[in-house]
């Protein structure tokens, strides 16, 4: 993408933990210079200390004016951290939450009245520019404000746009929080492959190549329904049948994934504040 209003007027990362520290390994590598990027973390992990020789400002003064402020704290520490940054509020400075829970209008109280604030709630396969990103801005975000947002989220994967904000409760469940649940899949193939009688590393392998392949094949067949993909490998009495029998009982994986997700979904109406 073009970094340029950004790499000129600055972007401030308020909290560089894994979600932030994600998205700024995306940044960076997608070209915006770490010259450009000012990280406020008490607790700076080593991997960011080491960007300070590029040029990166970690926890030094803030931009006059900087292009766009990210806050990437816990919706728990969002209260006590942005008053480091109110003095941006009401201004040319974009606002972008990426906190689950925390909505706009909590947002728009602590930064002032007319603060563009865009919310959103990206994954962590944008270190790999691979994440999915739904956003949603406030009544003060302009169109260039979105499409700034959007250019900033989109060097780190896909982008989709909302028009109701509480939907943010259930992207959050389902895409936000989604890769733990691959990454519990995985570790959950390896462990019955184990039970199964196979070596630890050799389960662990097989499953990871599994999932990393049913995904690219997913990837690839985008107009293939994924009960279709399902279907292809299942022969008819074979040994993928037997295993969706069980899958797909009653009180199965959608049953469960069902209730998983509306677990997700409550805990973040619940973070709502
Ligand atoms: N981890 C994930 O997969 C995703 C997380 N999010 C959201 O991203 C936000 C951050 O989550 P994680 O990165 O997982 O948490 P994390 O705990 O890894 O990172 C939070 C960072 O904030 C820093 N911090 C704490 N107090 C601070 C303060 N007063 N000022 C500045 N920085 C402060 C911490 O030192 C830490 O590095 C949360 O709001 C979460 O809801 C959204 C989507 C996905
Ligand atoms: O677990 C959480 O609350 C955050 C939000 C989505 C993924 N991680």
């Amino acid at each position: 993408m073009e970094f340029d209003e950004v790499a000129r007027r600055g972007l401030v990362l308020l909290g560089c933990g894994k979600m932030g520290g994600a998205m700024l390994d995306g940044w960076l590598a997608g070209g915006l210079p770490a010259s450009a990027v000012t990280v406020l973390d008490p607790k700076p992990s080593a991997g960011l200390e080491a960007r300070v020789s590029a040029g990166l400002n970690l926890n030094g003064e803030l931009p006059a004016d900087p292009a766009v402020a990210i806050l990437a704290v816990k919706p728990q520490m969002m209260g006590a951290a942005l008053p480091q940054l109110a003095a941006l509020g009401g201004g040319g400075t974009l606002f972008v939450s990426i906190a689950a829970g925390t909505t706009l209008a909590t947002l728009g109280d602590a930064l002032g009245a007319g603060t563009p604030i865009v919310r959103a709630m990206p994954n962590t396969p944008a270190a790999v520019g691979r994440g999915i990103t739904a956003l949603i801005g406030n009544a003060s975000v302009d169109a260039a404000g979105l499409d700034l947002a959007e250019n900033l989220l989109s060097a780190v994967g896909r982008t989709v746009r909302i028009d109701t904000e509480s939907e943010i409760d259930a992207i959050t469940a389902l895409s936000g929080s989604g890769p733990a649940y691959v990454f519990l899949l995985i570790e959950a193939m390896a462990a019955a492959g184990v039970a199964q009688g196979l070596a630890p590393e050799l389960a662990q392998s097989l499953a990871r190549a599994t999932v990393i392949g049913a995904g690219a094949l997913a990837e690839s067949a985008a107009e293939t329904p994924a009960a279709q993909l399902r279907t292809d490998v299942t022969s008819p009495g074979g040994t993928t049948a037997a295993a969706l029998q069980v899958l797909m009982a009653d009180e199965g994986l959608v049953d469960l994934m069902s209730r998983a997700i509306a677990a997700a979904a409550a805990r973040s109406r619940e973070l709502a504040v």
